[in-house]
């Protein structure tokens, strides 16, 4: 056989990055819905009544499925089982179904004279929605992942993984940006809770930034029909060069290797405090802006949505430095330190003008791009590369304890923390503005561990010899 007979389709460049650019478009429109209520925090609270509580309720229902029912490992399982055709399709389609059902939910306030175990049905509706999508977003994400080790294994992988999270980071800062002016655009009269009455008034619509929302994630739908045809003939095109990918089945013994391996935990842990530091705190950023800074509901959004602009650039120039340099647990107590140093100041009761948030937002972005780019390429040397997929699924299922947990602690603090506001809301007075010192002082606890975790992590690195500190790129 020839040497040109034995090249497959990701032998293509063309190909290969084609393929990427489409799986792309599916998590650009995933992390779109997953942040698009963020700077609607406060419209929530002005046209349905919702409470800091009630947000974080519904903000951690993203993890409820994949949290409690174990939904992300059962993702894991299916995806080393049935493949990334059969697993990206279920997992978008799951997307679109949980996006159709928040929007629903959030289109109809009458809602909110019910409640679910005890929760307002008009916040507990959204919430299932956005739990079931949470569990799409979460399992496509790890088949993105695969998908990305299937098609550019020994190319530009690392590249490939930075690639692909900074067009998904363009989707969250979007999902800073564009929602107010959205809703503004899109005001209308409908029905909004005043006092605890449903009453029709004109207002801005906080369900068209998540109908847009529902749109971009049929589009993902959609194209991953043409990754499948391309996965088939990249499939066609190893069988006939005989290339067949050494891939082992999926075993139970897998999950008790990994949970056994000290370097694991660590890197999860790790991973679970860095992550519940910055996408929670993405959630109240721009009511931050608005209740510490004072800046206009309109354009709240913007300082944020600097935060995910940075990391485009960053994270695959410090995916670069680690390929090329190593330096990947110092790169992680970096980012922690980053962290601790940022959420620190936020928390001052001093220093409230906007130029010092820009400063800060920046910072977190570098802190941001710094940690995935270090952490994600180093679970591969912890972990053998049979088991890599399980691994994936057990980090994000840790992760996501954090992800739900987090923001529901961050709501019921703030609102403990200023009842004035509450009682101004029932009172029908003016609303003072929040408190944000308590929430900040937690992210801010939350880097102080992930300092303390990255070091451990560093010790055992050098005690097992990991690795993390050497260059991925062999001279
Ligand atoms: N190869 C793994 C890439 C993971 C990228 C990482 N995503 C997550 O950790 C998700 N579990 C959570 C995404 C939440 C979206 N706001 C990332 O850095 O985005």
């Amino acid at each position: 056989m020839t040497e040109a007979l034995r090249l497959t389709l990701r032998d293509s460049k063309a190909a290969r990055w084609g393929a990427l650019g489409i799986i792309s478009i599916t998590m650009f429109a995933g992390y779109f819905l997953t942040d698009v209520m963020s700077p609607l925090k406060p419209m929530l609270e002005s046209e349905f009544a919702w409470s800091s509580t009630n947000y974080g309720i519904f903000t951690s229902a993203y993890g409820w499925l994949n949290v409690f029912f174990g939904m992300l490992i059962f993702g894991g399982i299916i995806l080393d089982k049935m493949g990334v055709r059969f697993t990206g399709i279920m997992s978008s389609g799951i997307m679109v179904l949980g996006a159709g059902i928040k929007y629903w939910a959030i289109t109809n306030p009458t809602l909110v004279t019910d409640t679910t175990f005890g929760i307002h049905t008009h916040v507990f509706m959204a919430a299932v929605g956005f739990a079931i999508f949470g569990v799409g977003v979460e399992i496509a994400g790890i088949t993105v992942s695969k998908i990305i080790v299937k098609w550019f294994k020994g190319n530009e992988m690392a590249l490939a993984m930075g690639m692909q999270m900074a067009v998904a980071r363009l989707g969250t800062m979007l999902a800073i940006a564009a929602p107010v002016p959205l809703a503004t655009y899109f005001s209308s009269v409908h029905t909004q809770v005043v006092n605890g009455e449903l009453v029709e008034k004109m207002g801005p619509s906080v369900s068209a930034p998540i109908a847009f929302a529902f749109v971009l994630l049929v589009i993902g739908f959609i194209t991953f029909f043409i990754y499948v045809s391309m996965d088939k003939k990249l499939d066609a095109s190893l069988a006939e060069s005989n290339g067949t990918d050494s891939e082992e089945p999926f075993k139970f013994s897998d999950i008790g290797r990994i949970v056994t391996n000290k370097g694991f935990w660590l890197i999860a842990v790790l991973c679970v405090l860095f992550y519940s530091s910055v996408f929670p705190f993405i959630k109240y950023a721009s009511d931050l802006m608005v209740n510490k800074y004072g800046l206009d509901q309109n354009l709240a959004g913007i300082i944020p949505s600097l935060l995910p602009l940075g990391t485009l650039f960053l994270t695959p120039l410090f995916g670069g430095v680690y390929d090329k340099k190593g330096k990947g647990a110092t790169m992680m107590i970096i980012g922690a330190v980053l962290i601790l140093l940022v959420h620190s100041v936020f928390s001052l009761p001093i220093l409230n003008y906007w130029f010092v948030a820009v400063v800060l937002v920046i910072i977190l972005g570098i802190a941001l791009s710094l940690v995935p780019s270090a952490m994600w390429p180093s679970v591969p040397k912890i972990i053998p590369e049979n088991q890599l997929g399980t691994a994936f699924s057990l980090i994000f299922w840790i992760q996501n304890w954090g992800l739900m947990g987090i923001p529901l602690l961050i709501g019921y603090v703030l609102d403990q923390s200023n009842p004035e506001v509450a009682l101004a809301k029932a009172n029908g007075t003016a609303v003072p503005l929040y408190d944000y010192t308590n929430p900040m002082l937690i992210f801010a606890g939350l880097g102080l561990l992930a300092i303390i975790v990255g070091m451990l992590l560093k010790m055992e690195d050098k005690k097992k010899g990991y690795g993390l500190e050497l260059p991925n790129i062999q001279k």
